[in-house]
């Protein structure tokens, strides 16, 4: 039985289908690099209720790499954010067609853990959400939940976290003291410690830097650049700025379907499409 544990990075489950199997009568879904692919839709729609707000989405997100969503208010980038790691299962009637693949694996399948999937797929939102806890236990709780009671394997894995977010030096001298007295700045590297807490292979962030200062910005940026190494990033953003320094590649999404996607300087420099010409231009959105 199929089933995705956390923490497989280099993962091939004896019990999964090989991602060639899986996907070789299929037909190709628009690629954005020469990466080996991490996730990839296959005609993907989603709904709200009634109201439809993905169309037929096919795409693949090349492992080790930024992906940036761009695209006008409304036009489906957090939704299709949120369909990659189920976030949006908790919306209620909602419902998809279509398939989500990590690793060749179908993320929607009845046998799928959600809690081991969110462990393997991280989340970051726009704004930082802090527990009312102390700085380590801010880290330390997914692990915890994840059943890891040892407290010198807690102690590693919370360091290790905040040095790859880059918040260890700032905070190594008060880990009791609470993460609400963080700054903002501070506060969203912590989360993002925190979602590296649990050893996600794949880290999605919703306008992780649009609530903080320049200085702030720069050094979550510099982040997402460092982390990409070994992570799968994916980032909804605003800011073509942004999405220009920091992404490999973006995929354009207009009323709620996929306009484009290509290598990000190409896309910014060469759009195919008229639709993202205009956008990138500033003539709409
Ligand atoms: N929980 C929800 N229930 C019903 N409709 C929703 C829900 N969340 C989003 N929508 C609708 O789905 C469409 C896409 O919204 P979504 O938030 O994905 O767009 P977006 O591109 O991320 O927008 P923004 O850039 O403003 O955050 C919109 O029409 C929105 O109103």
């Amino acid at each position: 039985m199929p089933t995705l544990t956390p923490n497989a990075g280099s993962r091939k489950l004896e019990s999964m289908p090989s991602y060639t199997d899986v996907v070789k009568d299929r037909q190709p879904s628009t690629a954005a690099g020469p990466q080996p692919t991490k996730i990839e839709t296959r005609g993907l729609n989603f709904f709200y209720g009634e109201r439809q707000a993905l169309f037929d989405i096919s795409l693949a997100i090349p492992e080790r790499s930024v992906m940036a969503f761009i695209g006008p208010s409304g036009c489906g980038k957090s939704t299709f954010l949120r369909t990659l790691n189920r976030m949006n299962d908790i919306v209620e009637g909602s419902r998809h067609t279509g398939e989500v693949l990590l690793e060749g694996v179908d993320i929607y399948a009845p046998q799928i853990d959600v809690v081991a999937l969110r462990k393997r797929v991280g989340m970051v939102f726009q704004k930082s959400t802090p527990f009312p806890k102390s700085i380590f236990d801010n880290i330390a709780y997914g692990p915890k939940v994840a059943g890891e009671r040892d407290r010198r394997k807690l102690t590693s894995i919370v360091e290790s976290s905040l040095q790859r977010a880059g918040l260890w030096e700032e905070v190594k001298d008060r880990m009791n003291s609470s993460a609400l007295a963080l700054s903002g700045g501070q506060q969203q590297r912590l989360c993002i410690a925190r979602a590296l807490a649990t050893s996600p292979d794949v880290l999605l962030m919703d306008e992780p830097a649009s609530a903080l200062d320049p200085a702030s910005t720069a050094r979550v940026e510099d982040l997402i650049f460092e982390l990409k190494e070994n992570y799968t990033i994916v980032i909804v953003t605003h800011n073509m700025q942004q999405a220009a320094r920091i992404s490999d590649s973006t995929a354009f999404f207009y009323q709620g379907q996929l306009i484009e996607v290509g290598r990000t300087r190409e896309l910014f420099t060469k759009p195919k499409e008229k639709q993202t010409e205009d956008y990138i231009t500033g003539r709409f959105g």
